[in-house]
Protein backbone atom coordinates (compact mmCIF):
# COMPACT_ATOMS: atom_id res chain seq x y z
CA UNK A 1 0.00 0.00 0.00
CA UNK A 2 1.24 3.47 -0.33
CA UNK A 3 1.87 5.87 2.62
CA UNK A 4 -1.30 7.57 1.67
CA UNK A 5 -3.40 4.34 1.98
CA UNK A 6 -1.72 3.77 5.65
CA UNK A 7 -2.21 6.59 6.75
CA UNK A 8 -5.85 6.70 6.17
CA UNK A 9 -6.41 3.79 7.67
CA UNK A 10 -4.20 4.40 10.93
CA UNK A 11 -6.89 7.64 11.33
CA UNK A 12 -9.96 5.55 11.13
CA UNK A 13 -7.86 2.95 13.63
CA UNK A 14 -6.60 5.09 16.33
CA UNK A 15 -8.96 7.50 18.58
CA UNK A 16 -9.16 10.94 17.76
CA UNK A 17 -6.59 11.97 20.72
CA UNK A 18 -3.78 9.62 19.93
CA UNK A 19 -4.34 10.24 16.16
CA UNK A 20 -3.56 13.93 16.86
CA UNK A 21 -0.80 13.46 19.26
CA UNK A 22 1.02 10.79 16.56
CA UNK A 23 0.67 12.31 13.59
CA UNK A 24 0.20 15.97 14.76
CA UNK A 25 3.14 18.35 14.37
CA UNK A 26 4.14 22.35 15.19
CA UNK A 27 2.16 25.18 13.80
CA UNK A 28 0.25 24.59 11.33
CA UNK A 29 2.27 21.66 10.63
CA UNK A 30 3.85 23.76 6.99
CA UNK A 31 7.68 22.39 8.52
CA UNK A 32 6.06 18.39 8.68
CA UNK A 33 4.32 19.19 4.64
CA UNK A 34 7.68 20.30 3.56
CA UNK A 35 9.91 17.64 5.49
CA UNK A 36 7.72 15.38 2.82
CA UNK A 37 7.74 17.60 -0.28
CA UNK A 38 11.51 18.40 -0.06
CA UNK A 39 12.08 14.35 -1.42
CA UNK A 40 10.10 15.70 -4.26
CA UNK A 41 12.15 17.94 -5.43
CA UNK A 42 15.09 15.64 -6.66
CA UNK A 43 14.80 12.85 -9.04
CA UNK A 44 16.77 10.14 -8.83
CA UNK A 45 18.55 9.64 -12.68
CA UNK A 46 18.31 5.98 -13.83
CA UNK A 47 21.75 3.89 -14.74
CA UNK A 48 21.89 1.60 -17.41
CA UNK A 49 23.68 -1.64 -17.78
CA UNK A 50 25.13 -1.58 -14.24
CA UNK A 51 25.07 -4.49 -12.92
CA UNK A 52 22.37 -4.49 -10.53
CA UNK A 53 20.88 -7.27 -10.91
CA UNK A 54 22.19 -8.21 -7.27
CA UNK A 55 22.06 -5.71 -4.58
CA UNK A 56 23.74 -5.03 -1.62
CA UNK A 57 21.70 -3.04 0.59
CA UNK A 58 23.91 -3.32 3.83
CA UNK A 59 26.00 -0.11 5.28
CA UNK A 60 28.16 -0.62 8.61
CA UNK A 61 27.53 1.63 11.97
CA UNK A 62 29.62 1.63 14.47
CA UNK A 63 31.04 -2.17 13.74
CA UNK A 64 27.45 -3.66 13.14
CA UNK A 65 26.55 -4.65 9.67
CA UNK A 66 23.18 -3.82 9.20
CA UNK A 67 21.51 -5.68 6.77
CA UNK A 68 19.69 -2.56 5.66
CA UNK A 69 20.18 1.09 5.85
CA UNK A 70 16.67 1.77 7.41
CA UNK A 71 16.51 2.28 11.42
CA UNK A 72 13.15 2.68 13.26
CA UNK A 73 13.28 6.77 14.82
CA UNK A 74 12.70 6.88 18.82
CA UNK A 75 8.63 7.18 19.35
CA UNK A 76 7.91 8.29 22.80
CA UNK A 77 4.92 6.34 24.34
CA UNK A 78 4.11 4.49 20.48
CA UNK A 79 2.39 2.00 23.18
CA UNK A 80 -0.91 3.84 22.69
CA UNK A 81 -0.89 2.79 19.06
CA UNK A 82 -0.57 -0.46 20.05
CA UNK A 83 -3.82 -2.43 20.95
CA UNK A 84 -2.31 -3.99 24.18
CA UNK A 85 -0.44 -0.81 24.93
CA UNK A 86 2.59 -2.75 24.69
CA UNK A 87 4.09 -0.79 21.90
CA UNK A 88 7.97 -0.71 22.15
CA UNK A 89 7.88 -4.49 22.15
CA UNK A 90 6.05 -4.80 19.37
CA UNK A 91 8.59 -2.74 17.47
CA UNK A 92 11.62 -4.79 19.23
CA UNK A 93 9.80 -8.01 17.73
CA UNK A 94 9.10 -6.09 13.79
CA UNK A 95 12.86 -5.18 14.15
CA UNK A 96 14.01 -8.69 15.56
CA UNK A 97 12.14 -9.85 12.29
CA UNK A 98 13.63 -7.71 9.83
CA UNK A 99 16.82 -7.00 11.17
CA UNK A 100 16.14 -3.02 11.14
CA UNK A 101 17.53 -1.56 14.16
CA UNK A 102 15.27 0.55 16.78
CA UNK A 103 15.96 3.09 18.65
CA UNK A 104 13.83 3.01 21.74
CA UNK A 105 12.99 6.13 23.35
CA UNK A 106 13.25 7.21 26.97
CA UNK A 107 9.49 7.62 27.04
CA UNK A 108 8.93 3.90 26.17
CA UNK A 109 5.75 2.82 27.64
CA UNK A 110 7.81 -0.59 28.29
CA UNK A 111 11.03 -0.14 30.59
CA UNK A 112 14.03 -0.26 28.69
CA UNK A 113 15.02 -3.42 30.23
CA UNK A 114 12.62 -5.82 28.60
CA UNK A 115 13.09 -4.32 24.98
CA UNK A 116 16.69 -5.39 24.27
CA UNK A 117 15.47 -9.43 24.81
CA UNK A 118 12.88 -8.79 22.15
CA UNK A 119 15.82 -7.65 19.58
CA UNK A 120 17.27 -10.68 19.20
CA UNK A 121 20.59 -10.23 17.05
CA UNK A 122 19.31 -7.10 16.13
CA UNK A 123 21.02 -4.26 17.54
CA UNK A 124 18.67 -1.89 19.34
CA UNK A 125 19.97 2.21 20.39
CA UNK A 126 18.77 4.24 23.43
CA UNK A 127 17.23 7.63 22.76
CA UNK A 128 17.82 10.00 25.61
CA UNK A 129 15.86 12.68 27.01
CA UNK A 130 18.08 14.20 29.33
CA UNK A 131 16.61 14.71 32.82
CA UNK A 132 17.82 18.05 34.71
CA UNK A 133 18.96 15.56 37.57
CA UNK A 134 22.32 14.37 36.78
CA UNK A 135 22.39 11.70 38.84
CA UNK A 136 19.24 10.24 37.21
CA UNK A 137 20.64 10.59 34.03
CA UNK A 138 23.43 9.02 34.32
CA UNK A 139 21.14 6.15 36.08
CA UNK A 140 19.07 6.09 32.39
CA UNK A 141 22.58 5.82 30.71
CA UNK A 142 24.10 2.80 32.88
CA UNK A 143 21.23 1.12 32.37
CA UNK A 144 20.70 1.43 28.66
CA UNK A 145 24.23 0.16 28.42
CA UNK A 146 23.69 -2.95 31.45
CA UNK A 147 20.43 -3.52 28.93
CA UNK A 148 22.58 -4.11 26.00
CA UNK A 149 21.56 -1.00 24.11
CA UNK A 150 24.62 -0.38 21.33
CA UNK A 151 24.33 3.54 21.27
CA UNK A 152 23.09 6.45 23.31
CA UNK A 153 20.94 9.02 21.12
CA UNK A 154 20.73 12.11 23.01
CA UNK A 155 17.85 14.45 21.39
CA UNK A 156 19.04 18.03 21.51
CA UNK A 157 15.60 19.28 20.56
CA UNK A 158 13.21 18.31 23.11
CA UNK A 159 14.04 19.83 26.10
CA UNK A 160 11.03 21.63 26.08
CA UNK A 161 7.75 20.28 23.50
CA UNK A 162 6.42 21.99 20.67
CA UNK A 163 3.63 24.70 19.98
CA UNK A 164 1.80 21.64 18.71
CA UNK A 165 -2.29 23.22 18.18
CA UNK A 166 -3.92 19.55 17.62
CA UNK A 167 -2.52 18.67 21.20
CA UNK A 168 -3.60 21.47 22.88
CA UNK A 169 -6.91 21.46 21.75
CA UNK A 170 -7.22 17.90 23.01
CA UNK A 171 -5.60 18.86 26.37
CA UNK A 172 -3.51 15.81 25.37
CA UNK A 173 -0.06 16.31 27.58
CA UNK A 174 -1.47 15.64 30.91
CA UNK A 175 -2.86 12.59 29.56
CA UNK A 176 0.32 11.33 27.92
CA UNK A 177 2.49 12.47 30.81
CA UNK A 178 2.01 9.13 32.59
CA UNK A 179 2.47 6.70 30.19
CA UNK A 180 5.71 8.60 29.88
CA UNK A 181 7.39 7.50 33.11
CA UNK A 182 7.81 3.74 32.60
CA UNK A 183 11.65 4.21 32.58
CA UNK A 184 11.19 6.94 35.80
CA UNK A 185 9.43 4.63 38.18
CA UNK A 186 11.88 0.93 37.75
CA UNK A 187 14.90 3.79 38.06
CA UNK A 188 16.83 3.70 41.48
CA UNK A 189 18.02 7.54 41.26
CA UNK A 190 13.99 8.44 40.33
CA UNK A 191 12.76 6.39 43.16
CA UNK A 192 15.43 8.02 45.81
CA UNK A 193 14.54 11.64 45.19
CA UNK A 194 10.49 10.99 45.92
CA UNK A 195 9.12 10.89 49.43
CA UNK A 196 6.83 8.03 48.75
CA UNK A 197 6.67 5.27 46.40
CA UNK A 198 5.24 5.69 43.00
CA UNK A 199 3.22 3.67 43.79
CA UNK A 200 1.98 4.74 46.57
CA UNK A 201 1.90 8.40 45.36
CA UNK A 202 1.56 8.21 41.27
CA UNK A 203 0.47 11.92 40.98
CA UNK A 204 3.56 13.63 42.77
CA UNK A 205 5.93 10.71 40.76
CA UNK A 206 4.39 12.81 37.90
CA UNK A 207 4.40 15.92 39.44
CA UNK A 208 8.16 15.29 39.85
CA UNK A 209 9.01 13.44 36.08
CA UNK A 210 7.72 16.64 34.85
CA UNK A 211 9.97 19.44 36.57
CA UNK A 212 12.76 17.09 35.64
CA UNK A 213 12.18 16.61 32.28
CA UNK A 214 13.38 19.73 30.73
CA UNK A 215 17.06 20.78 30.52
CA UNK A 216 18.78 22.49 27.81
CA UNK A 217 21.95 20.80 27.57
CA UNK A 218 24.35 23.51 26.45
CA UNK A 219 28.09 22.62 24.78
CA UNK A 220 29.57 23.01 28.19
CA UNK A 221 27.52 20.01 28.87
CA UNK A 222 29.31 17.86 26.08
CA UNK A 223 32.14 17.16 28.08
CA UNK A 224 30.39 15.16 30.55
CA UNK A 225 27.77 13.60 27.98
CA UNK A 226 30.86 12.01 26.82
CA UNK A 227 32.08 10.81 29.56
CA UNK A 228 29.22 9.43 30.58
CA UNK A 229 29.37 6.92 28.59
CA UNK A 230 31.37 4.20 26.92
CA UNK A 231 29.20 3.70 24.12
CA UNK A 232 28.57 5.35 20.68
CA UNK A 233 26.94 8.82 21.35
CA UNK A 234 25.52 10.71 18.82
CA UNK A 235 23.26 14.09 19.02
CA UNK A 236 20.20 14.39 17.40
CA UNK A 237 18.69 17.20 16.01
CA UNK A 238 21.43 19.04 14.49
CA UNK A 239 20.41 20.83 11.40
CA UNK A 240 23.05 23.49 11.19
CA UNK A 241 26.74 22.41 9.71
CA UNK A 242 28.38 24.71 12.97
CA UNK A 243 26.54 22.56 14.81
CA UNK A 244 27.72 19.23 13.26
CA UNK A 245 31.39 20.20 13.22
CA UNK A 246 31.05 21.26 17.18
CA UNK A 247 29.54 18.14 17.82
CA UNK A 248 32.66 16.31 16.52
CA UNK A 249 34.89 18.62 18.15
CA UNK A 250 33.06 17.57 21.16
CA UNK A 251 34.10 14.22 20.37
CA UNK A 252 30.62 12.58 19.56
CA UNK A 253 30.78 9.25 17.38
CA UNK A 254 27.53 10.75 14.82
CA UNK A 255 25.00 12.90 13.71
CA UNK A 256 21.38 12.82 14.08
CA UNK A 257 20.38 15.15 11.55
CA UNK A 258 16.68 15.48 11.72
CA UNK A 259 13.69 18.17 12.97
CA UNK A 260 11.61 15.72 14.73
CA UNK A 261 9.45 15.65 12.05
CA UNK A 262 8.11 19.18 12.56
CA UNK A 263 6.81 18.33 15.81
CA UNK A 264 9.22 20.91 17.53
CA UNK A 265 9.56 24.02 15.76
CA UNK A 266 7.13 25.18 12.83
CA UNK A 267 9.22 27.65 10.18
CA UNK A 268 12.03 25.54 9.56
CA UNK A 269 13.65 24.13 6.98
CA UNK A 270 13.03 20.72 5.44
CA UNK A 271 15.63 18.76 7.53
CA UNK A 272 15.87 17.22 3.76
CA UNK A 273 17.94 20.67 2.27
CA UNK A 274 20.16 20.74 5.09
CA UNK A 275 21.37 17.51 5.05
CA UNK A 276 24.23 17.46 2.44
CA UNK A 277 26.14 20.40 4.49
CA UNK A 278 25.71 18.50 7.78
CA UNK A 279 27.07 15.69 6.39
CA UNK A 280 29.85 17.61 4.50
CA UNK A 281 30.39 19.37 8.16
CA UNK A 282 30.49 16.02 9.46
CA UNK A 283 34.05 15.55 7.92
CA UNK A 284 33.64 11.40 7.93
CA UNK A 285 31.43 10.79 11.15
CA UNK A 286 28.24 8.49 10.46
CA UNK A 287 25.28 10.78 9.47
CA UNK A 288 21.86 9.00 10.62
CA UNK A 289 18.84 11.10 9.21
CA UNK A 290 15.29 11.57 9.63
CA UNK A 291 11.79 13.34 9.08
CA UNK A 292 9.42 13.15 6.01
CA UNK A 293 10.69 9.41 4.84
CA UNK A 294 7.45 7.79 3.70
CA UNK A 295 8.56 5.34 1.15
CA UNK A 296 11.69 3.57 -0.49
CA UNK A 297 12.42 6.01 -2.92
CA UNK A 298 12.79 8.48 0.02
CA UNK A 299 15.53 6.35 1.09
CA UNK A 300 17.09 5.90 -1.85
CA UNK A 301 17.22 10.07 -2.12
CA UNK A 302 18.85 10.60 1.49
CA UNK A 303 20.94 7.90 1.18
CA UNK A 304 22.70 10.26 -2.31
CA UNK A 305 22.43 12.72 -0.14
CA UNK A 306 25.24 11.39 2.70
CA UNK A 307 22.58 9.80 5.09
CA UNK A 308 24.52 6.55 6.58
CA UNK A 309 21.23 5.21 7.94
CA UNK A 310 17.87 6.54 7.11
CA UNK A 311 15.02 6.48 10.30
CA UNK A 312 11.33 5.82 9.80
CA UNK A 313 9.11 7.50 12.38
CA UNK A 314 5.00 7.93 11.96
CA UNK A 315 4.81 4.79 9.20
CA UNK A 316 6.09 2.61 11.38
CA UNK A 317 3.64 3.75 14.40
CA UNK A 318 0.80 4.13 12.00
CA UNK A 319 1.85 0.24 10.87
CA UNK A 320 1.39 -0.39 14.82
CA UNK A 321 -1.79 0.59 14.96
CA UNK A 322 -2.76 -1.42 12.30
CA UNK A 323 -1.25 -4.54 12.69
CA UNK A 324 1.12 -4.53 15.82
CA UNK A 325 4.09 -6.20 15.05
CA UNK A 326 3.16 -7.84 11.73
CA UNK A 327 1.89 -4.36 10.73
CA UNK A 328 5.59 -2.26 11.60
CA UNK A 329 7.00 -5.20 9.97
CA UNK A 330 5.08 -4.71 6.86
CA UNK A 331 5.62 -1.08 6.39
CA UNK A 332 9.23 -1.78 6.41
CA UNK A 333 9.67 -4.72 3.78
CA UNK A 334 6.98 -2.36 1.82
CA UNK A 335 9.64 0.44 2.05
CA UNK A 336 12.69 -1.63 1.69
CA UNK A 337 11.42 -3.71 -0.81
CA UNK A 338 10.78 -0.25 -3.35
CA UNK A 339 13.94 1.04 -1.94
CA UNK A 340 15.59 -2.57 -3.32
CA UNK A 341 13.54 -2.11 -6.64
CA UNK A 342 14.50 1.14 -7.52
CA UNK A 343 18.29 0.42 -6.94
CA UNK A 344 17.34 -2.52 -9.57
CA UNK A 345 15.95 -0.85 -11.85
CA UNK A 346 17.74 2.09 -11.80
CA UNK A 347 21.15 0.64 -12.04
CA UNK A 348 22.67 1.23 -8.53
CA UNK A 349 24.21 -1.99 -6.81
CA UNK A 350 24.86 -0.73 -3.66
CA UNK A 351 24.21 2.01 -1.42
CA UNK A 352 27.79 3.12 -1.81
CA UNK A 353 26.81 3.76 -5.43
CA UNK A 354 24.04 5.81 -4.38
CA UNK A 355 25.83 9.64 -4.29
CA UNK A 356 24.93 12.91 -4.87
CA UNK A 357 25.56 12.90 -8.67
CA UNK A 358 22.58 9.93 -8.23
CA UNK A 359 20.36 13.01 -8.45
CA UNK A 360 19.14 16.04 -10.00
CA UNK A 361 16.73 18.85 -9.20
CA UNK A 362 13.63 18.88 -10.10
CA UNK A 363 12.85 21.89 -12.19
CA UNK A 364 10.00 23.78 -10.24
CA UNK A 365 6.34 24.10 -10.95
CA UNK A 366 7.17 20.50 -12.61
C1 LIG B 1 4.50 10.32 18.11
C2 LIG B 1 5.95 10.68 18.03
C3 LIG B 1 6.73 10.61 19.17
C4 LIG B 1 8.08 10.89 19.10
N1 LIG B 1 8.85 10.73 20.22
C5 LIG B 1 10.18 10.92 20.14
C6 LIG B 1 11.00 10.64 21.25
O1 LIG B 1 10.55 10.17 22.29
N2 LIG B 1 12.31 10.91 21.13
C7 LIG B 1 12.87 11.43 19.99
O2 LIG B 1 14.07 11.68 19.94
N3 LIG B 1 12.11 11.67 18.91
C8 LIG B 1 10.79 11.41 18.96
N4 LIG B 1 10.01 11.63 17.86
C9 LIG B 1 10.64 12.11 16.60
C10 LIG B 1 11.09 10.92 15.71
O3 LIG B 1 12.19 10.25 16.27
C11 LIG B 1 11.48 11.40 14.31
O4 LIG B 1 12.44 12.41 14.43
C12 LIG B 1 10.27 11.92 13.52
O5 LIG B 1 9.17 11.04 13.68
C13 LIG B 1 10.62 12.01 12.03
O6 LIG B 1 9.55 12.58 11.32
P1 LIG B 1 8.52 11.71 10.44
O7 LIG B 1 7.92 10.69 11.34
O8 LIG B 1 7.51 12.69 9.95
O9 LIG B 1 9.31 11.08 9.33
C14 LIG B 1 8.65 11.32 17.89
C15 LIG B 1 7.87 11.38 16.73
C16 LIG B 1 6.54 11.05 16.79
C17 LIG B 1 5.73 11.07 15.52
C1 LIG C 1 6.21 12.81 24.86
C2 LIG C 1 6.89 13.63 23.78
C3 LIG C 1 7.68 14.77 24.30
C4 LIG C 1 7.72 12.72 22.89
C5 LIG C 1 8.20 13.38 21.65
O1 LIG C 1 9.37 13.51 21.44
C6 LIG C 1 7.28 13.85 20.65
O2 LIG C 1 6.07 13.82 20.86
O3 LIG C 1 7.73 14.29 19.59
Amino acid sequence: MTFADLEAKAEATLPPSIWSYVAGGAGDEHTQRANVAAFRRWGLVPRMLAGAARRDLSVELYGMRLPTPVFLAPIGVVGLCAQDGHGDLATARAAARTGVPMIASTFSVDPLEGIVPELGPTPGLFQLYTPADRDLAESLIHRAEAAGFRALVVTLDTWVTGWRPRDLSTANFPQLRGYCLANYTTDPVFRSRLPRTPEDDPQAATAHWAKIFGNSLAWDDLPWLRSATRLPLLLKGICHPDDARRAKDAGVDGIYCSNHGGRQANGGLPALDVLPEVVEAADGLPVLFDSGVRSGADVVKALALGATAVGVGRPYAYGLALGGADGIVHVLRTILAEADLIMAVDGYPSVADLTPQTLRRVPAGS
